[in-house]
């Protein structure tokens, strides 16, 4: 599968809107086609390790050690990620980070390898104003009932990250359900909030401070993305 842009969005477009306020969403952005095939892959080819801070680490517990621990232990990391979230540290979410060089399900490697792409890349640096943006990095996420991801910002030293994006693949997702894309003004007031779509693109300079929302215990469906950085460091 080779991606591309749907033919219908106009990239100039949404190059302008960005420069008001360097963030910009875009709905149908790829060919429905593909973005079905994406779903499918999300919703059932990928298995999703547990992201999360624990002992004050952020760690991946895949599946199996989650399910090795013992009762007593599951207790004590849930209440360590309350604790954390009180105080609007921390996350708990599915993560399943992919392999620039191997990734083995077909159409998130097709999807990784078209955000790689020169078309792409040439568009996030003229968007953007990075013109230093070489390379950009994609996990795939998953939100149940009861999983959030608190307030931060996106910088990274190391990997010199320059633009978020999140690609949403949430059909008919109820705003209620929580797992909004939630921006922040510096001093921590809420301002508007996004609801994931499908096939939708959120792109916004890492400085802005932002969450997901916790998705509430009434949600019918898991928020699933694919989400990662436009970044001026090649991939490892
Ligand atoms: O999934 C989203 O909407 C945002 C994810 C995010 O902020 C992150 O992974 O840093
Ligand atoms: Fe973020």
């Amino acid at each position: 599968m080779q991606l591309s842009f749907n033919q219908n969005i106009s990239l100039d477009q949404l190059t302008n809107e960005y420069a008001n306020d360097k963030r910009v969403r875009a709905g149908r952005i790829l060919q429905p086609e593909h973005a079905a095939d994406i779903y499918t892959s999300l919703s059932e080819q990928t298995s999703y390790d547990i992201a999360l801070v624990k002992d004050n680490v952020p760690c991946q517990l895949t599946d199996s050690q989650w399910r090795s621990l013992s009762g007593p232990e599951r207790q004590k990391i849930h209440r360590e990620t309350m604790q954390n979230a009180s105080r609007g540290v921390g996350f708990i979410y599915g993560r399943y980070q992919l392999s620039s060089e191997q990734e083995s399900i077909t159409n998130l490697r097709a999807l990784h390898q078209w955000l790689n792409s020169d078309t792409v890349l040439s568009w996030v640096r003229k968007l953007s104003g990075h013109q230093d943006i070489i390379a950009a990095s994609a996990q795939a996420t998953r939100f149940t009932p009861g999983q959030f991801l608190t307030r931060h910002i996106d910088t990274h030293e190391s990997e010199q990250r320059r633009v978020a994006y999140v690609l949403n693949f949430t059909k008919n997702w109820h705003p209620d359900w929580g797992g909004l894309l939630q921006f922040y003004q510096q001093d921590g007031t809420p301002r508007d909030a996004w609801a994931p779509g499908f096939n939708a693109l959120s792109l916004f300079d890492v400085t802005h401070v932002h969450s997901v929302t916790y998705v509430t215990p009434f949600a019918l469906m898991p928020r699933y993305a694919v989400t990662g950085w436009f970044r001026a460091t090649p991939l490892a």
